[in-house]
């Protein structure tokens, strides 16, 4: 019933050759490849978008931006609106990534507006919530996530079957610590239940997606998780064979 995502999130890398390297790689071991439940999905920096757009031909791959401006166009030197990405080939966007609400202070309300923007410009938004190695060891984990995705439900309204969540514990970002596939499971399962809150029919159709050190040899495991819809990769996205790994293990899952 739900979608299963494979998000690649390239960060602040990439570059033209480089783009096409992966382009190319990524043809060649997916070629052929066809199921209407998954979707691959490449979040490459916004500058780099145009040229993906133009390379992917009729790969069965997506594309997504990192973040998105609240704002649909006006005086914001250095922001990329939801039309902007949209007009590029986007059908998703990731919304506060941690590495957005740490760095450039992104509030729990922000993301909301983010989100709504985005799918005011017909993306899917991917919120991205999750707790710190802190807030996990004191029990307030729960309560952070849980504060995390109803700002984003209570603005949304009536369209909150229409994003992804992407749960990504902190501490297991970019570290090589990956959430034990029990503890993921439990986070993901206590997601559902928040959703549930708001409708039992989103929080059935939403895909929760895990990220933190995913790898071509933890996704198959994490993707057996009942409550686990796919994966947002960070570091293994930029190597094509584990990439290509990680989608063949997801695609031949199901
Ligand atoms: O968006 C991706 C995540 O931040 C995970 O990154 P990682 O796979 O390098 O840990």
């Amino acid at each position: 019933m739900r979608n299963r995502l494979i998000v690649a999130n390239w960060k602040l890398n990439g570059n033209w050759a480089f783009n096409e390297m992966m382009i190319s790689e990524l043809s060649a071991g997916l070629g052929g490849v066809q199921s209407h439940d998954h979707e691959i999905i490449l979040c490459p920096p916004a500058i780099y978008l145009q040229q993906l757009n133009g390379l992917m031909g009729d790969i069965p791959l997506l594309l997504g931006g990192q973040d998105l401006s609240e704002h649909f166009f006006g005086a914001y030197t250095g922001e990329v609106s939801g039309q902007m990405l949209k007009e590029l080939g986007c059908r998703y966007t990731l919304v506060g990534h941690s590495e957005r609400r740490a760095r450039h202070q992104e509030s729990n309300e922000l993301v909301a507006l983010k989100a709504k923007a985005a799918l005011a410009c017909g993306l899917i938004p991917i919120i991205c919530v999750g707790e710190t190695l802190e807030e996990r060891e004191s029990g307030k984990m729960n309560a952070v996530i849980q504060r995390q995705i109803q700002s984003v439900m209570e603005c949304l309204e009536d369209d909150i079957s229409q994003v992804v969540i992407a749960y990504e514990p902190i501490w297991a970002i970019g570290t090589g610590l990956t959430a034990k596939v029990e503890q993921a499971q439990e986070v993901h399962e206590f997601i559902r239940g928040v959703l549930r809150e708001y409708s039992e029919l989103s929080a059935q159709k939403i895909s929760v997606i895990y990220g933190g050190s995913v790898k071509a040899a933890n996704a198959p495991i994490l993707l057996e998780m009942p409550d686990i819809d796919g994966l947002l990769v960070g570091g293994a996205s930029l190597l094509s064979s584990e990439f290509l790994a990680i989608c063949l293990s997801s695609l031949n899952s199901k």
